[in-house]
């Protein structure tokens, strides 16, 4: 428990993974007074009451948000700005809208426009996830330790954005602030372009299946593994994220394709040294990375010799 609630009515629309996370975290740490709930379909709401996700859930968007002080966006990015001029009247003046979203510049256009004068919108985007969906799919750990970005217009109240900030501090995350354009850039590396080269090589995969039987499956090792659950991610959210990221991802796309067509020629031509070049300055990156301390996730196999 924190010593006192930092939002004392917090509303979360759409009640899947991020948003049941956010549940679990905010009751854990004593971070609102009370959670409102709403999710579009009544099998969504019939399952968050069952397990006990938010204070109460709302069969509209107009009680959910009623007398919230922060309103949490955690739909697919392609439904912000339809959500958000839905319950644009219901809001209360001074409350703070903000989002979950994979892709921010996008998100901005559509919620920002209908956003009421004296309601502060400051955008988000915790860097925290699995391939599961839905409201069964949340725990209270999944933000500790992982990166929220927020990133504010520069005209945003700064006392709505501590108060963000605050909030997401006290569900365990790092918090920093980012521009939205590079925030589009850099998740298009980091997040959105291995997304898409996960869901390629497990549908090279499947269609080879039919050739080989299942022995692509059998025998699958853990890279490949690590590649299927990737893949197994929700397909709304990710048709959406490509849909809304477009110019980011294809640029990386583009200089992915480069890349992969040099390392094809320099298999066909037999080019050894080529191939060695390329693997070392990679694998300097990721000892780069672990030396630094900067892998969060990471065992400690880089810096540590492991005890057998
Ligand atoms: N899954 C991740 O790894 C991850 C990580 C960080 C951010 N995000 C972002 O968070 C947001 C939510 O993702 P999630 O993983 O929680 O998804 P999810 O599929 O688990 O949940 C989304 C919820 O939104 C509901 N919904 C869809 N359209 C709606 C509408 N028009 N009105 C009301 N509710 C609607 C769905 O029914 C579902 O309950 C997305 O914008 C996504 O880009 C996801
Ligand atoms: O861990 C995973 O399964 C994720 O895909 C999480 C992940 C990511 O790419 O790191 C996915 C999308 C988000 O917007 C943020 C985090």
């Amino acid at each position: 428990m924190t010593d006192a609630p930092v939002y004392d009515k917090v509303a979360l629309i759409g009640l899947g993974l991020i948003a049941s996370s956010m549940f679990w975290a905010t009751r854990r740490a004593g971070l609102a007074r009370v959670v409102s709930g709403y999710a579009r379909s009544g099998e969504t709401r019939e399952t968050a009451r069952r397990i006990g996700l938010c204070h109460e859930v709302c069969d509209t968007l107009e009680e959910a948000v009623a007398d919230a002080d922060l309103v949490v966006l955690a739909v697919p990015v392609g439904v912000m700005g339809a959500v958000a001029m839905a319950m644009a009247p219901y809001l209360k003046p001074g409350a703070t809208v903000t989002d979950v979203g994979s892709v921010k510049r996008r998100v901005i256009e559509d919620v920002t426009p209908h956003i009421p004068e004296g309601v502060h919108f400051v955008p988000g985007h915790p860097l925290a996830g699995t391939e599961h969906s839905g409201p069964e799919s949340g725990f209270s750990a999944l933000f500790e330790n992982r990166w929220c970005l927020l990133v504010p217009p520069e005209s945003t109240d700064p006392a709505a954005v501590a108060r963000l900030r605050r909030y997401w501090e006290g569900m365990g995350a790092l918090v920093e602030e980012m521009d939205p354009d590079h925030h589009d850039l850099v998740l298009a590396v980091t997040s959105h372009t291995p997304h898409l080269i996960a869901y390629t090589m497990v549908g090279v995969a499947d269609d080879l299946r039919r050739v080989t039987d299942s022995e692509v499956i059998k025998y699958s090792a853990a890279g490949f593994r690590d590649f299927t659950r990737i893949a197994a991610s929700d397909p709304t959210m990710w048709r959406d994220v490509f849909l809304t990221n477009k110019d980011a991802t294809l640029e990386i796309l583009g200089r992915f394709t480069e890349e992969l067509f040099a390392l094809q020629r320099a298999i066909r031509t037999g080019d050894g040294d080529a191939l060695h070049a390329y693997f070392t300055r990679t694998r300097a990156i990721r000892r780069g990375i672990i030396e630094a301390g900067q892998d969060t996730e990471a065992p400690d196999f880089g810096r540590v010799k492991v005890e057998r």
